[in-house]
């Protein structure tokens, strides 16, 4: 499954030709309260799309803390393109259904102590997720509702808009040195293009997490907002974003993001066989372990 929508599609007019009856303003529908919703859910991923205003929200639900499997990484996909694909759905909205936990990132025990080709299998699941949601022509706002290290990280940054809430014991941030492994160039070059050079350099090297008043000062995120305040303000939010002619704003996306993508796409299958020589080193493989007993252990 080639996921560069944003590429392949390169449909961004022919979209808006077809378009929407509130295409300059889409909220309008659900300002007047007329609302149709759809709700589709597979196993990990809940989705309820309004076609008032176009608007999905998209929740991820793998209990205990959303830690990205590859069945959730396939469903989440899937969703995106039918999402995409979809007339009535211009934008969505990504957040988590768990308590105090946006996503725990890649789900580690995807990648301890497998076969070569379970490796090979996640990571182009993990590839897929990038691509199908960095390069969605759909607005994509995330609201983060809890911790989101690493890959959670990722998923957020790779949004239109990153609304957070407000508190205290939420941190976000990619940690990949932290388990002793290397966040690929894709990673990198998603954050660089938030936090520029310098301060991506070192987050990366530190594995920094950032308390939410850091994450917005430097621009991880772009607002913050109490906590029962999150989901409302990702409505307004993404109101705003669809009220810009939809042709114009894709377009622009598209050229904002087309290099970065090009790079994933013209290096995917070299990309795998680095993760899976480096996964599957003795060393890395102790550092996971490592990891994993320590956070089972901070429980007792
Ligand atoms: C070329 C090579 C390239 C390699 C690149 C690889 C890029 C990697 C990207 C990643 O995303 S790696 C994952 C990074 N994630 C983390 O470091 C987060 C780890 N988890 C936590 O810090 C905490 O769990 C939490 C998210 C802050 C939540 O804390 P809380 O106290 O609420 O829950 P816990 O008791 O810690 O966890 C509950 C349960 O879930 C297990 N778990 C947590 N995170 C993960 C995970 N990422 N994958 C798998 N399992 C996870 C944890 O062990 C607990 O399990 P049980 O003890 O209940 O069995």
């Amino acid at each position: 499954m080639a996921a560069l929508t944003l590429l392949r599609r390169g449909s961004a007019p022919a979209r808006l030709l077809s378009g929407t009856l509130n295409a300059r303003n889409p909220c309008i529908g659900a300002t007047q309260g007329c609302h149709l919703r759809r709700h589709f859910s597979n196993n990990k991923i809940l989705v309820e799309l309004d076609e008032a205003s176009g608007v999905a929200i998209m929740k991820l639900n793998n209990p205990p803390v959303n830690s990205l499997s590859l069945e959730l990484l396939t469903e989440f996909c899937i969703t995106i393109e039918k999402l995409e694909m979809d007339r009535s759905c211009r934008g969505v909205i990504l957040t988590s259904a768990a308590p105090k936990i946006f996503s725990a990132g890649l789900d580690i025990t995807e990648m301890c102590g497998k076969s070569a080709e379970h490796y090979a299998a996640f990571w182009r699941a993990v590839q897929e997720l990038w691509l199908t949601l960095y390069g969605s022509n759909m607005v994509t706002i995330a609201a983060i509702n809890g911790t989101s290290p690493a890959a959670g990280c990722l998923m957020a940054m790779c949004c239109d808009f990153r609304i957070m809430a407000d508190n205290p014991k939420y941190t976000i941030g990619l940690n990949e040195t932290q388990l002793g492994i290397v966040a690929p160039f894709w990673f990198k070059d998603t954050m660089t293009n938030i936090l520029g050079h310098r301060l991506t350099e070192q987050s990366l090297q530190l594995g920094q997490m950032y308390t939410t008043p850091e994450a917005l000062k430097i621009g991880l995120v772009d607002q913050l907002v109490p906590e029962d305040k999150v989901q409302s303000t990702a409505a307004a939010v993404i109101c705003n974003w669809l009220a810009v002619p939809a042709h114009a704003r894709q377009i622009t996306k598209s050229m904002m993001r087309k290099q970065n993508i090009e790079r994933l796409v013209n290096h995917r299958e070299a990309d795998i066989d680095n993760f899976v020589n480096f996964i599957g080193k003795d060393s890395i493989q102790k550092s996971l372990q490592v990891y994993m007993d320590r956070l089972k252990q901070r429980k007792q």
